[in-house]
């Protein structure tokens, strides 16, 4: 038989399959989000981590259609063109992402050999990225590494000349620094907006804190580092919201969990940190609640386990940038609700959806109203 038969017979086979999946995965979502029916964290989790999250935007937009609501909001526009790296970023971390959750593994993997749909689009995506990357780097070259102090510059006088192994270390920074804290600041903001009495709270702080000679303007690292009741509401919004919900890691050899389940070489085992964030026997009859104050102690932030908390995982793994990513939250957060109030505008019929994805996001973004303080809604022209 000819190649080009096969190919032809694989791409029928390959485009039934798909028809397939994305009906039954439409069906699934009209009946109900949870597949077990009794909607609990855990499962809701298992929802927004299985196969059934590729089909969401396309299945959101078809519901949507069949339940149709009158609800309009008007977009923001970006004052700036979005720039070619992070939409290639963007589309290669969404597609990267969707291979974890295909059921058949071996679909990417066809699509993948045949250089067809999303696989083809990923492979666009990651040249578009590394071409960018290469570029960053060689112009920090060009301006001098030697003497700058930045992180590039630090890791360029270590390397060298070995191009490739730069190229993924700006990748994985921006990979790891990027979306992690857009997704948790994301989720903050959402909380805060729902629950005024916490935001109160943080802004009585930041007037104490940071004293009364410039207002309660902030002004250097070791206010931020006071600012514990600041601090308690971030760990709450990502106990509830990690922007890492799941990660997997493979045995290296034969092993034995604490719990005595023995796990084989090879083996993939994935912790779910969303469900781990929503267990009662671990949080509380109130898991379910966003409240600062169970992180507080005597007025003073109390830490918990990573193995209990593993938002920024544990262990010899533990994120690098674990300390840098609060501060950078802190500062946001505090120069932010200074200024301005939050309103987010999801509407009576619309709830948010936490996405699945390398990082987590909220499905179809998150609209919001931004007043300066004191301003009433009813001045406020734009959303
Ligand atoms: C809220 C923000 C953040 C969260 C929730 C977060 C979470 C995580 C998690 C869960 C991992 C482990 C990934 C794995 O092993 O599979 C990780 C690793 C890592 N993170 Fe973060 N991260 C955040 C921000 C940042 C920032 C701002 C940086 C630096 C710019 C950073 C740098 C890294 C690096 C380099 C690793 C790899 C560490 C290793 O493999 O040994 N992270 N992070």
């Amino acid at each position: 038989m000819e190649v080009e038969t096969i190919r032809s017979y694989f791409s029928l086979l390959f485009f039934s399959l798909t028809t397939f999946i994305i009906i039954f995965a439409l069906l699934l979502k009209l009946l109900a989000t949870c597949p077990c029916w009794c909607n609990c964290a855990v499962c809701e989790a298992y929802v927004t981590s299985s196969w059934v999250a590729d089909f969401d935007n396309l299945c959101d937009w078809l519901v949507h259609l069949l339940r149709s609501s009158p609800t309009r909001t008007v977009a923001i526009h970006l004052s700036l063109p979005a720039s070619e790296f992070a939409a290639a970023f963007d589309a290669a971390t969404r597609l990267s992402a969707a291979r974890a959750t295909h059921t058949f593994p071996a679909v990417w993997r066809a699509k993948r050999f045949f250089n067809w749909g999303s696989e083809r689009a990923l492979r666009e995506a990651i040249e578009a990225v590394d071409i960018l990357a290469k570029e960053v780097i060689r112009q920090r070259r060009k301006l001098g590494f030697a003497s700058n102090q930045d992180l590039l510059s630090r890791f360029m006088a270590c390397v060298g000349d070995d191009e490739k192994y730069m190229r993924d270390i700006v990748v994985n920074f921006v990979l790891a620094g990027r979306d992690t804290v857009a997704s948790a600041l994301t989720s903050f903001f959402m909380l805060l907006s729902q629950h005024p009495a916490v935001c109160a709270a943080i802004r009585d702080e930041i007037g104490r804190v940071s004293g009364d000679d410039d207002g309660d303007r902030v002004k250097c690292f070791d206010q931020l580092r006071k600012m514990h009741y600041l601090h308690a509401a971030i760990y709450e919004s990502m106990r509830l919201y990690p922007p890492v919900q799941f990660d997997s890691k493979f045995c290296r050899e034969d092993d034995v969990l604490p719990d005595g389940t023995a796990v084989r070489k090879g083996t993939r085992v994935t912790y779910h940190v969303y469900a781990m964030g929503r267990m009662e026997t671990a949080w509380g009859e109130d898991c379910g609640e966003f409240r600062p104050e169970r992180w507080m102690r005597s007025g003073v932030f109390a830490s918990e386990s990573q193995f209990k908390y593993p938002v920024f995982q544990g262990g010899f793994r533990v994120c690098l940038g674990k300390e840098m990513a609060l501060m950078e939250m802190k500062t946001v957060i505090a120069a932010v609700i200074r200024e301005f109030d939050i309103d987010v505008l999801l509407g009576e019929t619309r709830r948010p959806k936490f996405a699945a994805g390398l990082t987590a996001t909220l499905s179809g973004g998150l609209p919001v109203r931004v007043r300066r303080r004191g301003c009433h809604p009813a001045e406020v022209g734009a959303t």
